[in-house]
């Protein structure tokens, strides 16, 4: 079993009269075969969060373990080869390259990460359920929000991570949409073996968590385990 953990995390930012604190002594525990949903109002700490389990920024104090090992710890391209292995990201941005098309954004990914990829039909599969096949020859500059989102999700899978932290991964979409990606995000984590992470205020996702943790001002508290 995968299992990603923040234990007593805290985040400030800021010094002084200035200062915010993001997360107050957060507990959190992600495992392969679940999708693990993290609720909370704007601005309550969860993109601070998610970006912390992915080793993108630092905790001020307290650990991120992957699999039993310390994450938070490593920094320079021991992090970036750590994360490369284990982690995809879905983030709000979308990060998308502007001057490569959908499918380039994803060959990319072999560039960097040379072992364990996703073979071709496991992938295909996904990008017939994200509804892009036909968008595989655009540029982003010609995409909607929505279908932005859905590269973004499918350049993710396809650097076939053990942990995939998605932020707001559904807040471009119609609801028919965030059903068929919320159902896609629950057959990853359980055929596949993997543990999907979402930070949302998208209520509709509940009904696809194994796990709820909900975030108010920086604290969380377990919903449903
Ligand atoms: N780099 C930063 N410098 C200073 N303050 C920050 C920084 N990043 C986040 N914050 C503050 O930390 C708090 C949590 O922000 P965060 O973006 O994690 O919340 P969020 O729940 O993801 O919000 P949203 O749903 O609007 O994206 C906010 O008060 C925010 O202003």
């Amino acid at each position: 079993m995968q299992k990603l953990e923040l234990k007593k995390v805290n985040k400030i930012f800021g010094a002084k009269s200035n200062q915010v604190q993001a997360l107050k002594e957060v507990n959190f525990e992600a495992r392969s075969g679940e999708v693990t949903l993290i609720l909370g109002p704007s601005g309550s700490g969860k993109s601070t969060l998610l970006t912390i389990l992915g080793g993108l920024q630092q905790p001020t104090s307290g650990e991120v373990w992957i699999n039993g090992e310390r994450f938070d710890g490593k920094k320079g391209k021991a992090a970036d080869a750590f994360r490369l292995d284990h982690i995809g990201f879905v983030l709000q941005s979308y990060s998308l390259v502007p001057y490569l098309t959908v499918n380039d954004q994803f060959t990319l990914v072999d560039k960097v990460k040379k072992t364990g990829q996703i073979d071709k039909q496991t992938f295909q599969g996904y990008i017939d359920r994200l509804g892009i096949d036909k968008l595989r020859h655009k540029f982003p500059g010609e995409l909607s929000g929505g279908q932005s989102q859905r590269a973004a999700i499918a350049r993710a899978l396809y650097a076939n991570p053990d942990f995939i932290l998605a932020d707001e991964p559904t807040a471009a979409l119609d609801s028919e949409r965030v059903a068929e990606v919320g159902q896609l995000f629950k057959d990853i984590a359980e055929k596949a073996e993997k543990a999907v992470v979402i930070v949302t205020h998208d209520l509709r996702l509940r009904e696809k968590a194994d796990r709820i943790y909900q975030l108010v001002d920086g604290q969380i508290t377990i919903e449903k385990s």
